[in-house]
């Protein structure tokens, strides 16, 4: 044991080779461990709704209008402030609309950038130099960290950085520094970001936000069961891939698949157009199909309808490969009278809205046609070769997984699953069964297994796994009985739509209950929370996000434009700051035009959760325990100097 300390040491000299070098390092080190800690921001559900999840990424949630309150507080109108704020958030679209009106740019330069700089600096004052630094847009990195800084010692500071500004006006660089210190502003607001899942689907623009994650500074990702199921379909499994194009038949976007990742969709159009050609499809129309052109709903109603044949199809196959699953009594096509139109369900007979099948055979009525089998033939090859998705997905892989654990808190999209009373469900997966916290680490590793084993068998396992955790009874990212997809499109009687909820939502006010899941991963029950999303919140119903005394918080975003009608808002956001955590709940989002134009910003009611005692500081975080360690060891290196074991290697 000594000897490894002594190895450890040797080692660590290598870096700090001298009394004053490991000296200065544990000055740094616990100069960093003093500053507040910086602010977590946690967004969920987005569902492809891009301008909504751009505007709160800009806005921090409320973090920038807070710090632009704290700056200027009563010396400046909330008008002002409120420009001040659009500014930063669209300061390109901002100023050009202001150089229509205003007479005197220069002046109106000259103000804003004083107003910027105060805002940034003290937007920086939370971090240290050298983060600061590395925040820093190259261009103006010296200018800025010139303005930024407080220099005390300077007697004429007032025209040092009048003449500062003035150059940059005189020589036509205003505009752009002024952009480059917005976007220093939104950086620095906050520190890291977390996506409690489901980026993808119901809204247009998934892949855009994945573009916009992917240069973010500082982000994780907890995979939400639509993100599966889009992971599932780059990774080339077929019940994953017909359910990624149903919804976006259902919603009108298919252009996310066309234009977004260009897979062609041309062989699904055109087999649709002639197999349903005199169909109506009624059952298939789309959600929001207002912004939709007459031929092209037509169009898309009968792709909806044709991918979704193909889906009951090939998922009625796949039940059959896994019966632990349980997906067989999701089977249904076998239950049709195809003469009569009608449907046997727990010995009852209903009416069917739509009887029209003419590419299911009743005798094998889960088997593809030709033309079928040679559609998704081509759209596996299309969805595994697509780059922009597979760049997509890598980092989905890479920043996220199913559960993180972070600064005390412990994230997930859905839920642990729980039997009734409370206790862990046991889930079996591939012939062993697993509960909690195993069961979260085995269904990752077998993600991961879909992309990355070299064995077939495992990979394969892997990939229909990813099919299981989108809608299986026991996915921890689903969370529900069972996904009424079939009985939403071809049965009127609502009672058969209905899913049960796993008894975890039914039991989050149980502290116990809590506190059993806070201890199964490993966490402080007195100071942890768990923070979930999946579930809308409705809020106009009288629901509260905030459970359990507020060791819960369920904060579904609520950015799905078509499930805004049933929370009555626009869902919820997190921060946790160095003074607690504060939860905003939303209006919805105009536009990002309103919200430029007439400087509308998303009205955010903000509540706090919980206001911490103390100021927290880093030395409070996840990152501060690894830092007081390297001070620690630091440390042992000084008195190892001192006492002469290790000699200076200088
Ligand atoms: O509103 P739609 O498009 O019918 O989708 C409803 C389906 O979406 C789900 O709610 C799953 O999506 P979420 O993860 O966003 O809740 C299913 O439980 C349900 O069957
Ligand atoms: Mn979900």
């Amino acid at each position: 044991m000594k000897a490894l300390e002594e190895k450890y040491l040797e080692g660590l000299s290598e870096l700090f080779p001298s009394i004053a070098a490991a000296s200065t390092e544990i000055i740094n080190l616990q100069a960093i461990v003093n500053l507040p800690k910086g602010t977590e921001h946690f967004l969920t559900d987005i569902h492809g709704e891009y301008e909504a999840f751009a505007h709160v990424l800009k806005n921090g949630s409320g973090s920038v209008k807070r710090k632009v309150d704290d700056v200027f507080a009563n010396t400046m109108s909330s008008r002002d402030k409120q420009t001040l704020a659009t500014l930063i958030y669209y300061p390109r679209e901002k100023m050009e609309r202001i150089r229509e009106e205003e007479q005197n740019m220069d002046d109106w330069y000259k103000i804003m950038l004083y107003r910027l700089i105060e805002v940034a600096k003290r937007s920086a004052s939370k971090y240290t130099r050298s983060k600061v630094r590395k925040a820093l847009p190259k261009d103006f990195a010296y200018v800025i960290e010139e303005l930024i800084t407080e220099k005390s010692g300077m007697t004429d500071k007032e025209s040092y950085y009048n003449s500062i500004i003035s150059t940059i006006i005189q020589i036509g660089r205003a505009e752009e520094f002024i952009v480059a210190l917005c976007e220093l502003i939104q950086r620095l607001v906050v520190d890291h970001l977390h996506i409690v899942g489901d980026i993808y689907d119901r809204g247009p623009g998934p892949h855009l936000i994945m573009d916009k994650l992917m240069e973010y500074h500082s982000v994780d990702i907890q995979w939400g069961n639509h993100d599966i199921l889009w992971m599932g379909a780059a990774a080339g499994q077929k019940c994953c891939i017909a359910n990624v194009i149903r919804i976006c038949a259902r919603y009108g976007n298919l252009d996310i698949l066309e234009d977004g990742y260009g897979i062609n969709l041309l062989p699904l159009a055109t087999f649709a157009w002639k197999q349903y050609a005199k169909d109506p499809c009624e059952c298939f129309l789309l959600k929001g199909q207002d912004n939709c052109k007459p031929q092209e709903l037509e169009l898309n109603m009968k792709m909806h309808k044709a991918i979704s044949v193909i889906q009951f199809k090939i998922e009625g196959q796949a039940a059959e490969l896994y019966p632990e699953f349980g997906f067989q009594r999701r089977n249904f096509l076998d239950k049709i009278n195809y003469e009569e139109g009608t449907i046997t369900i727990g010995g009852k007979i209903y009416q069917l809205l739509d009887d029209y099948f003419p590419t299911i055979d009743p005798k094998n009525p889960y088997q593809l046609s030709a033309e079928e089998e040679e559609i998704m033939n081509r759209l596996v090859k299309a969805f595994q070769s697509c780059e922009k998705l597979q760049r997509h997905m890598r980092f989905l892989l890479n920043k996220g997984s199913l559960y993180k654990i972070y600064n005390s808190n412990l994230l997930y999209h859905g839920c642990v699953p729980l039997n009734d009373d409370g206790s862990l469900r046991k889930v079996k997966i591939y012939g062993k069964s697993y509960q909690g916290r195993t069961l979260y680490d085995v269904m990752e590793s077998y993600v991961r297994k879909g992309f990355f084993a070299v064995d077939p068998n495992e990979k394969k396992k892997g990939r229909d796994l990813m099919w299981y955790i989108w809608q299986g009874a026991n996915s921890p990212l689903f969370g529900k009985d069972k996904m009424a997809t079939f009985e939403r499109y071809f049965l009127a009687e609502k009672e058969l739509w209905k899913e049960k909820k796993n008894a975890y939502y039914l039991l989050l006010e149980d502290e116990n209950v809590m506190n059993g899941i806070l201890d199964e991963f490993g966490l402080d029950r007195e100071i942890s929370h768990i923070i979930n999303g999946h579930v809308p919140v409705k809020t106009k119903n009288g629901e509260n996000p905030v459970k359990c005394g507020g060791k819960v918080l369920v904060i579904d975003g609520g950015f799905s434009k078509a499930y805004q009608k049933e929370t009555g808002i626009a869902g919820y956001t997190l921060i946790y700051n160095s003074y607690g955590l504060i939860l905003a709940a939303h209006d919805p989002f105009e536009s990002t035009e309103a919200a430029i134009e007439k400087e509308r910003d998303i009205h955010s009611d903000s509540v706090i959760v919980k206001r911490t005692l103390e100021r927290k500081t880093v030395g409070d975080t996840d990152v501060g325990k690894v830092l007081k360690e390297r001070i620690a060891d630091l440390e042992a290196l000084l008195d190892a100097y001192r006492s002469g074991q290790i000699i200076e290697k200088i």
